[in-house]
């Protein structure tokens, strides 16, 4: 045993380890040991059994995995969670969410929504979420105040909104994030330029030149739908990627979330440079707005991550059930069912989404060295058994409700089924009122 483990914070013996690094290994007999915050060793049951820890959890029956990635979402929109449904994407944004949004969303909505998200999200495994959304500073602030870890996108529009009145005021109020969040652990600001359709090409390109000044992310909706396409062809003579190609905005610090319109170029483009492509097949098989290629992404070496969008068009954050949807839907798009397996797209909703976010050298897998992002999934209960494989069980059995701990850090945020950081009664109750508020003012 190595002297630096003979004195560990946590040391966790679950019924089975799936460290997702290397790829679909399930592990028995084997034991986590967490010191200052991070993974010092996945070891030997019995030698694990010696070392001198703060704390020994004991987990039969469940298995430890890396926290869940939810690589795009709007966390405050789960206050609008089934206000607008049935509807494709541009009615369901121009006549229902951003009426609302321009009649309710100030900074006390952003904080009772993201801390809403918040306990759908630990609740069921997500340690980690890129979060777009207006009133930034207030969401990036939640996250931090509840130690979830965060990828907080500031937005980017022609238009004004509620948290700024066009792009100069965007990027300068963005830039401030960015310098003010520099030197923060688990929360990170990145440039979230809405969509090609929102955001006119110098301002396009004025984010390509500062993220790359700063080394920061860009994060963009993009080819949602096949219409988003066909109107660019149309009005500009080019596809949306390629504008963005043009403009230097492609690149391995981008994530590119949708992508359902996707041709053979496209998607060699993307490989060629290195962006990230963010599924989120809930949102887009309710919207009906098309379905991503991942297998044929997957095939070309593109990084794919999970995402949920929001609790308006999804209507959940829970990343297991987008698991098992996203399994199912690419094998019927590819009329393939050896298409992405359990431990592939399990892989995506966890070192997928740490690589679009330009974290898997922290988080991803339970690899010793990385931060001790984990969650435990209890499989004892009857929905869940009998266990052959806990990986596919994970994928095709799981609902979310068996995670009983999350971890971020080393500090747990979910233990024995109880939110640590989140007033989980408080936050329903303001979830009721804002319910209460927004009916009132009507659809
Ligand atoms: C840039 S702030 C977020 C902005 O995006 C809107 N939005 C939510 N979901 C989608 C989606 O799937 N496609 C495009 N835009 C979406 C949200 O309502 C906010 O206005
Ligand atoms: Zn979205």
């Amino acid at each position: 045993m190595q002297d630096t483990l003979n004195r560990a914070d946590l040391v966790i013996h679950p019924q089975w380890v799936i460290p997702v690094e290397p790829a679909g290994q399930v592990l028995e007999n084997t034991s986590v040991v967490v010191k200052d915050g991070r993974i010092a060793a996945v070891m030997n049951r019995r030698d694990a059994a010696g070392i001198d820890a703060g704390e020994v959890l004991d987990l039969p029956g469940r298995v430890l995995l890396p926290g869940l990635v939810n690589a795009h979402g709007h966390g405050a929109m789960s206050l609008l969670r089934g206000y607008a449904d049935d509807l494709a994407l541009m009615p369901w944004l121009e006549q229902h969410i951003w009426p609302a949004e321009g009649r309710h969303v100030d900074a006390g909505f952003v904080r009772d929504g993201v801390r809403l998200a918040m306990a759908d999200m630990l609740r069921s495994g997500t340690t980690t979420c890129s979060d777009m959304y207006f009133f930034p500073e207030q969401a990036a602030a939640e996250y931090r105040a509840a130690g979830m870890r965060a990828q907080v996108a500031f937005p980017i529009f022609d238009f004004p909104s509620a948290w700024g009145s066009g792009p100069d005021d965007y990027l300068a109020r963005g830039l401030a994030l960015i310098d003010e969040y520099r030197h923060t652990d688990l929360q990170r600001i990145v440039f979230g330029p809405h969509a090609p359709y929102t955001v006119s090409e110098p301002t396009l390109a004025r984010i390509a030149t500062l993220a790359a000044e700063l080394d920061a992310g860009i994060h963009i909706h993009l080819h949602e739908t096949a219409g988003e396409v066909l109107q660019a062809v149309e009005t500009r003579g080019e596809r949306p990627i390629d504008s963005l190609n043009r403009i230097g905005l492609l690149g391995p610090r981008t994530q590119c979330v949708h992508m359902t319109d996707l041709g053979s170029q496209d998607i060699e483009l993307l490989a060629a440079t290195g962006s990230h492509v963010v599924h989120c097949p809930h949102s887009n098989m309710k919207l009906a707005s098309g379905a991503c290629p991942v297998a044929r992404l997957l095939d070309a070496g593109v990084n794919v991550a999970l995402g949920t969008d929001s609790a308006a068009s999804n209507n959940s954050l829970n990343l297991f059930p987008e698991m098992r949807s996203a399994a199912l839907l690419s094998k019927l798009v590819s009329g393939d069912p050896s298409s992405l397996p359990a431990a592939r797209v399990l892989a995506m909703a966890t070192l997928g989404g740490a690589r679009a976010l330009g974290l898997d050298d922290r988080i991803g897998s339970l690899t010793a060295g990385k931060d001790a992002d984990m969650i435990a999934v209890d499989l004892s209960g009857s929905a869940t058994q009998p266990v052959y494989n806990p990986l596919s069980q994970l994928v095709y059995a799981c609902t979310g409700r068996e995670v009983t701990h999350s971890w971020v850090a080393g500090k747990p945020l979910l233990r024995d089924n109880a939110l640590t950081t989140l007033d989980e009664n408080a936050v329903l109750r303001r979830a009721a009122q804002w319910r209460d508020i927004i009916s009132a003012k009507g659809q």
